[in-house]
């Protein structure tokens, strides 16, 4: 319902032009949203305020305060998995739902062993504190923590250090666990389902070295933030140091639950509820906020506009802060593996796309390469500049890192005329002729639709009101699109595809597979024999 009425506004509004649309001095506070120390400004957008105010008002009216609000107090709106998605209460700390009480026992957990950790008080097997931490988990399991973990580079405990490994590839784990003393070597073992194939297989390999090493009692050296306590245990691993998950936290939602164990023990202390805290504000205002002020809707708004009434489904994520250069990938995961979907609620095939494509790394580093593609490449590309306004690093590189920044988003607005090239290529002595040509090749379009999140400085506030921001949008669009945003089946495929084409290349038969598969199979065993 809402989708169509976005859609209809879209073909009265037409195709605006963003250079235009900033000409109005009134545009940047009519399209600017704070929240939980954020600020996102959408005035580069290709909407007019007309169009804003009547779209707002439209969202409204389509309750999504009151859906959110659902979602928070644990409806189950992940119905094809008969699950609640409350992740929102994982930071809602003082709430008064039963499950919080849960939530408040399993941080008080994590403060417990961090403590210890932190303090030397926890010892490996033979006497000596652990001073590395290797977390073994992959997708939300890995991916959100890992990308915080690169981000609050400055609220590292000066004593441990914290390793990720993901990758099925074995090259991930031998590399990793080469540097490492098995002695003061703590793993943690991240998995809500503790059957993913690619953990396990790294558990496996993490305890086979904690054994290969000599270590004794390797119960002094694995933990695990698990549902399935059973298998944790039969893993060997010690129950007082299973760490709880419910199945009301889908995966990729899951960094702010024992997922982020090894982020409090490997941050100073308070930082990990700083970070919660920023998540928790964000998660206030989404609930009561109107639609014009309301940060998270606006992006879901911003996203839809793009996706669905302007078929610009490829949205550049563009950090201007290196220690953010993993929150494209993160943002990835979250939004492509909850909105890529083609049915709505009533199963019924969607006409519209969902999920846009996600993707970016840090600027100014894609500057040097994609950016070229952003500038003429003649394909709609939508884009965000997430920009923390100053940094503890050196003040003149960072006063250039803002410039580049804004640089960007001003050719990602007016770009340059074939006659501004012209121009400036006669006044540089070239025959007018040439000139003439080189300018064709020189036109930058501009009116690409962008925004920008603003923030004073990246804190684990920012970022944990910045990821939540995020996640919120995400439900915003699902709930706007009438689609589960929360399962994921075609993942869910992939891994039974894996385990049978497991079977296949460990016993060469291929009669169920066909013939191009049988020959990779073939050639396989050639090579590894
Ligand atoms: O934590 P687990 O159960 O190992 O799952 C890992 C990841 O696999 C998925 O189910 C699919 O990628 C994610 O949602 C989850 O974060």
């Amino acid at each position: 319902m809402f989708l169509k009425q976005l859609q209809q506004l879209a073909e009265h509004a037409g195709d605006e032009c963003v250079a235009t649309l900033c000409q109005n001095p009134q545009r940047f506070s009519q399209f600017k949203t704070s929240a939980a120390e954020l600020t996102l400004d959408t005035s580069r957008q290709k909407m007019s305020a007309e169009t804003f105010t009547k779209l707002t008002g439209l969202a409204n009216e389509s309750g999504f305060n009151h859906a959110y609000k659902a979602m928070r107090q644990g409806d189950e709106i992940n119905f094809t998995e008969g699950r609640a998605v409350l992740h929102t209460l994982l930071r809602n700390l003082d709430s008064s739902d039963p499950r919080a009480e849960e939530v408040r026992a399993s941080l008080a957990k994590m403060q417990t062993l961090t403590k210890a950790v932190q303090s030397g008080e926890w010892k490996g097997y033979s006497g000596k504190a652990i001073r590395d931490v290797v977390n073994i988990g992959i997708g939300g399991s890995d991916l959100g923590p890992r990308m915080i973990y690169r981000a609050m580079l400055h609220y590292r405990h000066n004593d441990i250090n914290v390793h990720w490994v993901a990758n099925i590839d074995p090259a991930d784990i031998e590399k990793k666990l080469a540097t490492l003393n098995p002695e003061t070597t703590l793993i943690v073992v991240s998995s809500k389902s503790f059957s993913t194939p690619e953990t396990l297989n790294n558990a496996n390999a993490a305890r086979k070295w904690l054994i290969d090493n000599g270590v004794t009692d390797v119960a002094k050296h694995v933990v695990a933030a698990s549902s399935n306590v059973k298998m944790a245990i039969e893993f060997g691993i010690d129950e007082s140091n299973i760490f709880p998950l419910w199945d009301w936290v889908g995966g990729r939602f899951s960094l702010w639950s024992a997922i982020g164990l090894p982020l409090m023990m490997g941050f100073k202390p308070g930082t990990f509820e700083a970070i919660l805290g920023g998540a928790l504000a964000m998660d206030e205002h989404a609930e009561s906020a109107p639609a014009e002020r309301n940060l998270p809707a606006q992006l879901a708004l911003f996203e839809l506009w793009n996706v669905n009434a302007h078929g610009t489904s490829s949205r550049a994520v563009l950090p201007y802060c290196h220690d953010l250069r993993l929150l494209p990938a993160h943002l990835q995961q979250l939004e492509m593996e909850s909105l890529g979907k083609s049915v709505n609620l009533k199963g019924e095939r969607v006409d519209y796309p969902t999920g846009g494509v996600v993707w970016g790394t840090e600027g100014s580093n894609g500057q040097h390469s994609y950016h070229q593609l952003l500038h003429q490449g003649n394909q709609g590309i939508a884009a965000e500049i997430i920009l923390p306004l100053s940094s503890p690093n050196e003040p003149v590189q960072h006063l250039k890192l803002i410039a580049n920044a804004l640089a960007q988003s001003q050719v990602f607005c007016y770009g340059q005329s074939a006659a501004e090239a012209k121009e400036a290529l006669l006044a540089r002595g070239m025959d007018p002729d040439q000139a003439k040509v080189i300018a064709k090749h020189k036109e930058i379009l501009g009116n690409r639709p962008h925004s920008i999140v603003t923030m004073e400085s990246l804190n684990p506030h920012t970022l944990g009101a910045l990821i939540a921001a995020y996640e919120n949008k995400v439900f915003f669009c699902g709930y706007w699109q009438e689609i589960n945003a929360f399962d994921q089946w075609g993942v869910e495929l992939g891994k039974v595809h894996a385990s049978t084409m497991e079977t296949v290349l460990t016993s060469g038969d291929t009669a169920n597979v066909d013939d191009g598969y049988a020959a990779i199979v073939s050639a396989y065993q050639s090579a590894t024999q």
